[in-house]
């Protein structure tokens, strides 16, 4: 069992644009596509969409839009109520492939609200195989709550094995990731470019690469996530958009590319690649199985529309190429 917490849930609305996105003007929408979103809820329906077992936590009420969506998908999830709706993120899609997001900071959670949803996250992550603490943290969540988590769901495995701890996020609660003592550390590291720049930087990487310069040279990537694993972070898997990505372990690293796919919506290739990581990883892969898997499942997420997740049967594996990498 894979459990995800989200704590910033969305209703992801996709609007597909007849056109270059023109800013001032008005323009027609050709189609709205709409999801229930956010990066756990994305990996729990891209799980599903697999038949793995997996169950989503996330703050929310009942009749909020994210979490009836989340019904009719058959997702199994467990819901704290906050008494306030949750957030709507937009995305708009060019027929080009160009994605704009626009991510709402989503609705406050008081102390208590977050110690409950701790809580509820400890109780139904008993046996799990991995936890996955994924997505930005709405407002009044304190920067380092994943780290915080980490620490006790070692602790509350009380002498049983511990599940694997998987984070996905950006910015402040990503650099945290990294600070304090390795029972708040991550045994696996999800960043995008963008994010592994930041992140090798708060490593203490003296090399400052743009993501641009991450995107385009892989060696440049996996030197980046390399000095995150020194850190005390067990795995980096470092998604670099049409690309393809680079996971760095203790033992190594290694390059994976898909061949060019039209891309039609790149929401939610970043969590399909997870999932598709995770896939693998439970059915006892190893390093390269879990990295061809996570770029097959990114590249099928890409080629399909609005924040829609691909099965395994939708992906390519065997068309990535896999070429291993120095770490230093
Ligand atoms: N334009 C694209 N063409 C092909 N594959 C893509 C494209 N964009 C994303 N992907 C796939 O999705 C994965 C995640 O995308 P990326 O943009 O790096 O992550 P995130 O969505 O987290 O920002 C990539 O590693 C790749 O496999
Ligand atoms: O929590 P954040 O950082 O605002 O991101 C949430 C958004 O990211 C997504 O999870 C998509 O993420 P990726 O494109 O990185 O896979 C959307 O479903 C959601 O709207």
């Amino acid at each position: 069992m894979i459990v995800t917490l989200t704590a910033n849930p969305s209703l992801d609305r996709t609007v597909e644009l007849p056109g270059a996105l023109a800013r001032g003007e008005v323009q027609r929408a050709v189609a709205v596509h709409q999801e229930s979103g956010g990066k756990g809820v994305n990996v729990s329906r891209a799980l599903v969409a697999s038949g793995l077992e997996t169950l989503a936590v996330l703050p929310g009420a009942d009749s909020d839009p994210v979490l009836s969506g989340l019904h009719d998908g058959g997702v199994p999830f467990a819901a704290l109520p906050i008494g306030q709706a949750l957030r709507s993120n937009v995305t708009l899609t060019e027929p080009d492939g160009v994605t704009t997001k626009i991510n709402e900071p989503g609705p406050e959670l008081s102390g208590e609200q977050q110690e409950a949803l701790i809580g509820l996250l400890l109780d139904r992550s008993r046996g799990a195989s991995w936890v996955v603490l994924a997505g930005s943290l709405p407002p009044g969540v304190p920067a380092d709550f994943y780290a915080t988590i980490a620490r006790r769901l070692r602790s509350n495995a009380d002498g049983t094995v511990a599940p694997g701890i998987a984070i996905d996020s950006s910015g402040a609660p990503l650099a945290a990731a990294l600070v304090g003592d390795a029972a708040g550390k991550p045994d696996l590291l999800k960043p995008n470019a963008e994010e592994l720049a930041e992140l090798a930087a708060a490593a203490g990487f003296t090399n400052v690469y743009t993501a641009e310069q991450l995107e385009a040279d892989p060696a440049k990537a996996a030197q980046a996530a390399a000095a995150v694993v020194a850190s005390g972070v067990g795995a980096v898997l470092a998604t670099l958009g049409s690309k393809g990505a680079v996971l760095v372990t203790a033992d190594g690293a290694w390059f994976a590319t898909h061949p060019p796919i039209k891309a039609v919506s790149t929401v939610g290739a970043g969590d399909s690649s997870l999932a598709g990581y995770l896939l693998a990883a439970t059915q006892g892969g190893s390093a390269q199985d879990c990295l061809r898997q996570a770029v097959a499942h990114g590249a099928a997420a890409a080629s399909l529309p609005g924040s829609t997740v691909p099965a395994v049967h939708q992906t390519t594996p065997d068309a990535v190429t896999i070429t291993a990498l120095q770490k230093d």
